[in-house]
């Protein structure tokens, strides 16, 4: 049976804006209050995505979320009419009414961790939404996600749901951004990989200074159980605290792994060739750690130019190539490492370059972008045909965001009540051209 590994991107909201609202996330608080373009950052996103369904990747889209959350308003005590609820809030409490209209949901790396059922002791293939409770604004993604990931993966015998863990600080979790799959071919056992910031119950183990560690080993170690993982395919690894504090608030944002290929940061982990170690020994296969030195790349340089958040694919002929934000090719010392990598002796043959600035201004690179899910032929022929990529898909898409996008949105435009209708039409129609049925809390 042959075995893939899919990408599903985040389709950007209609309401995508810069609020500034993650603390730790150098670019959405430096660029808080600038005015964004929702179409244009809904088009960048389609076209990566479409370019990779052209490469011969397995492609989908996930469906944005309900924003504004007018139930969330509704439930800290803003009532009245919606116009009204929009209104009072923006009044009384701008922060608030900014958190139930971020579109953060694009970023689906941090939509859920995934497992794919070569690694999983029921042979399903298991998904946990992240409960993302470090931010206001993202703890409220995970029903809806829930709801999206089993509109689209609905065959109970292939896929596994869970709820998302506890709402409690101690079982912060933030999905596949803390988490890569390394494996010799997508279809043969793995090793998951954990990265964590923080341990809430050893308290004597490092943990950053300034900025918060949004992942905890316990979150980790819960969502490996839920997924009937054995010791044997799974390594916790802490991140470097420190790194942590210089804007690296997702293990993504200077990792990334695919296959036998480990793509990390000198400074990335703590105990590094100790666990580094682990990982090898674990694996049915020789891996290729692909550690970038300081002296070539700083920290500094990665984080503004997310060379570690990019995605590492393996091409339907075999190949490797990296999925890059052009901010990559921007940077000087980023562009020459790339330039210089695709000549070692490692899969990676190619770089591609994407603009998706829109989503980089808030800290989101190709990587946050897109949720991976590695299926077999008979788990894909199970998988909701309407979320895949294909060109009919990419001009309906296009086309909706034509219809219903604005190119402009202020801080100020999140109180008009006209936007919310234009989100509402939009979503509702979404709904039925992905045939999700009622996602959403104002569909039911
Ligand atoms: N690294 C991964 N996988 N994802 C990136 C997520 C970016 C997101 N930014 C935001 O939520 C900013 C929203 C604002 O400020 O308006 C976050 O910090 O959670």
């Amino acid at each position: 049976m042959k075995h893939f590994e899919a990408n599903f991107d985040g389709l950007v909201g209609p309401t995508h804006n810069y609020a500034g609202l993650s603390f730790g996330n150098v670019a959405s608080q430096s660029n808080a209050a600038l005015t964004s373009n929702p179409k244009d950052a809904a088009k960048q996103g389609l076209k990566k995505a479409k370019a990779l369904a052209d490469m011969g990747m397995v492609q989908g889209m996930l469906a944005p979320q309900e924003r504004p959350d007018l139930h969330t308003l509704r439930r800290i005590g803003f009532s009245g009419t919606d116009a009204e609820v929009l209104q009072k809030a923006a009044q009384q409490a701008p922060a608030l009414l900014q958190a139930c209209c971020s579109a953060s949901s694009m970023w689906t790396a941090n939509a859920a961790t995934v497992s794919p059922s070569a690694d999983t002791r029921d042979g399903k293939l298991h998904f946990t939404p992240a409960n993302l409770v470090d931010k206001l604004h993202r703890s409220i993604e995970p029903s809806t996600t829930g709801n999206i990931l089993k509109a689209i993966f609905a065959d109970s015998r292939h896929f596994h749901h869970h709820e998302h863990l506890p709402e409690h600080p101690s079982f912060g979790d933030e999905g596949a951004a803390n988490h890569t799959r390394l494996c010799s071919d997508y279809g043969r056992a793995g090793v998951e990989v954990f990265v964590y910031g923080r341990a809430v119950t050893s308290q004597d183990m490092p943990a950053p200074k300034k900025y918060p560690a949004r992942q905890t080993l316990e979150a980790s170690q819960a969502v490996a159980r839920l997924h009937q993982l054995e010791d044997d395919n799974t390594v916790f690894m802490q991140q470097n605290p420190d790194v942590i504090d210089q804007g690296v608030f997702h293990n993504d944002v200077i990792a990334v792994g695919n296959q036998n290929v480990l793509f990390y940061h000198e400074q990335a982990f703590l105990h590094t060739q100790e666990k580094l170690a682990e990982i090898q020994r674990k694996m049915d296969t020789d891996m290729h750690f692909i550690e970038v030195p300081t002296a070539k790349v700083g920290v500094q340089d990665a984080v503004k130019s997310y060379l570690f958040n990019t995605q590492i694919i393996t091409l339907p002929n075999g190949e490797m190539a990296i999925i890059a934000p052009t901010d990559c090719e921007e940077n000087a010392a980023v562009h020459a490492y790339l330039t210089e990598l695709v000549t070692f002796n490692t899969p990676i043959k190619k770089v591609h370059y994407f603009d998706v600035k829109q989503s980089m201004q808030n800290g989101g690179g190709p990587a946050c972008l897109r949720l991976r899910v590695a299926m077999n032929e008979a788990e894909l022929a199970a998988v909701n045909p309407n979320v895949m990529m294909n060109d009919a898909l990419f001009s309906r898409l296009n086309q909706w965001v034509d219809k219903h996008y604005r190119d402009r949105l202020t801080i100020a435009d999140l109180a008009d009540p006209q936007l919310l209708v234009e989100s509402r039409t939009a979503l509702d129609e979404l709904t039925q051209i992905m045939k999700l049925g009622s996602v959403y809390q104002f569909q039911r």
